[in-house]
């Protein structure tokens, strides 16, 4: 039986985990397509580079044309990274009617409505399991797994290098840049980090997964983003105090028509399940109105993990190949896209304010809250070291984004509030 030809973009972390996959798993592979598939080429950017792998020298390319353009290749693996050159790329595989397998979320967020349907217009599959949670199979399981159900919310760790780093920070005090270095070495971090830790590799996901969720294109500009670099030991140590753990969290939410998405750090009580997931493991748990809870959790980042994903993506490319069905199977967005706004919009609230140590201050505070009708449900009150001022630290009962973000603006104008230390989304209800 005549051997699948397929290509590569990139021989980095996650593509030598391919490359390690495709050789160890041929017997699999060859018992559920059928034939033999082989790595017929692979682009890099340096030729001499030492690999991960062992790979004959002359399957490795500088120059993109020698996969895209040969007839022989059926699909390509897009492992490069990037976004301009990889979609031209990309454009071109698909009108050369080459199916396309990638795990880049960059590209998929900002332009996977317009790929996918350049991909149907040539009748060529284009699968990106891998792009979103590494090898949690998510993608497959929304679109599939739960097709007859109607989605309502989805919660997530869904950036591996930022839940290792708050992990580490967390559980063993390490310093932030120290633990960044590390999941840099372990090839868990982006080529540019400032996405893991910015939040926006996290806000790229979260628009994929609520695309697909809620049948509705989610552009990344409608995701609201912040990072893990703000915070603080003292946070860590609050939120440890309290009976909640710091996460970054991804949201996506609909009620009735509408939905918002966002990525925060968020703390999140002990006892919520999302707040064991440590390390580079991903989870995501889905609320569909029928299935109910239904939580997916696994390794978000790293070689053979991401490659798994990238891999069974291949099989299902080659199974619609051997069955002449490729480029049917993209679903497009059923509704049209409706967002809430910040009144709609519901969470809990953690603030910790440096004011001044004076009789009457912590009423003024208080009332400000009252006047939004927005409740506490835990106080501190603490001495600092410069002696005036003191440190107050609260939860509170559930409060629209709208009044939050109003009360924030009357707190600064506030003389006797002398800094907003920090400020974060809350999530279930801690036992302390
Ligand atoms: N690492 C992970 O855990 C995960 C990564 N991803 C995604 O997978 C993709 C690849 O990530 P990863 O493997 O970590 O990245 P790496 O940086 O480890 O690998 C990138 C590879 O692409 C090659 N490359 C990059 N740019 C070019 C170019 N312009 N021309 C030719 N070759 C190029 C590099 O060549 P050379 O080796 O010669 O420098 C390298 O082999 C990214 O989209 C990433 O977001 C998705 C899920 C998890
Ligand atoms: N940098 C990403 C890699 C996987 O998508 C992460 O840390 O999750
Ligand atoms: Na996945």
């Amino acid at each position: 039986m005549e051997a699948i030809s397929i290509g590569l973009l990139g021989l980095g972390t996650v593509g030598s985990g391919v490359v390690k996959i495709i050789e160890n798993h041929q017997d699999k592979l060859m018992h559920q397509v059928g034939c033999p598939v082989k790595v017929k080429k692979i682009l890099v950017k340096d030729l001499n580079k030492e690999r991960a792998v062992k790979i004959d020298n002359e399957k490795l390319t500088t120059d993109p044309d020698e996969i895209l353009y040969d007839p022989e290749i059926d699909v390509i693996i897009e492992v490069m990274g990037g976004m301009k050159e990889t979609k031209n790329y990309m454009i071109k595989a698909l009108r050369n009617r080459k199916h396309i397998v990638t795990a880049n979320k960059d590209l998929m967020a900002v332009h996977g409505s317009e790929l996918l349907t350049i991909a149907s217009e040539n009748e060529c599959d284009l699968f990106y399991e891998a792009s979103v949670a590494g090898g949690i199979p998510i993608l497959r399981s929304l679109v599939d797994g739960l097709a007859s159900d109607r989605i309502t919310k989805m919660m997530g760790i869904v950036n591996g290098t930022t839940n290792f780093i708050l992990t580490k920070m967390s559980k063993h005090g390490s310093a932030y840049e120290e633990v960044l270095k590390e999941a840099q070495e372990l090839g868990y971090a982006e080529a540019d980090p400032t996405s893991d830790v910015e939040g926006l590799d996290a806000a790229r996901k979260m628009a994929i997964l609520a695309t697909l969720g809620f049948s509705m294109k989610i552009d990344l500009d409608d995701v609201k983003v912040e990072g893990i670099t703000r915070i603080t030991e003292e946070d860590l140590r609050y939120g440890r105090q309290l009976g909640y753990t710091m996460k970054l969290i991804g949201i996506a939410h609909r009620e009735g028509e509408k939905v918002d998405v966002s990525v925060q750090p968020t703390l999140l009580a002990d006892t919520h399940p999302l707040a064991s997931v440590q390390d580079e493991f991903n989870a995501v748990y889905v609320y569909g109105e029928a299935v109910g809870e239904t939580m997916f959790y696994g390794p978000g980042a790293g070689s053979l993990p991401t490659a798994t994903a990238v891999v069974s993506d291949l099989v299902g490319v080659l199974k619609n190949m051997r069955l002449g069905v490729t480029g049917k199977n993209a679903v497009t967005p059923q509704y049209k896209k409706q967002l809430k706004e910040p009144s709609e919009i519901y969470s809990k609230y953690f603030l910790r304010l440096h004011v001044r140590d004076e009789v009457g201050v912590f009423a003024n505070i208080t009332s400000i809250f009252s006047e939004h009708r927005v409740s506490f449900e835990k106080i501190l009150q603490m001495p600092l070291k410069e002696k005036e001022y003191a440190e107050i630290v609260l939860v509170t009962h559930q409060a629209s984004l709208q009044d939050y973000e109003e009360i924030l603006v009357k707190l600064r104008d506030l003389q006797a509030v002398k800094t907003i230390e920090s400020s974060y989304r809350v999530e279930g209800s801690a036992n302390v």
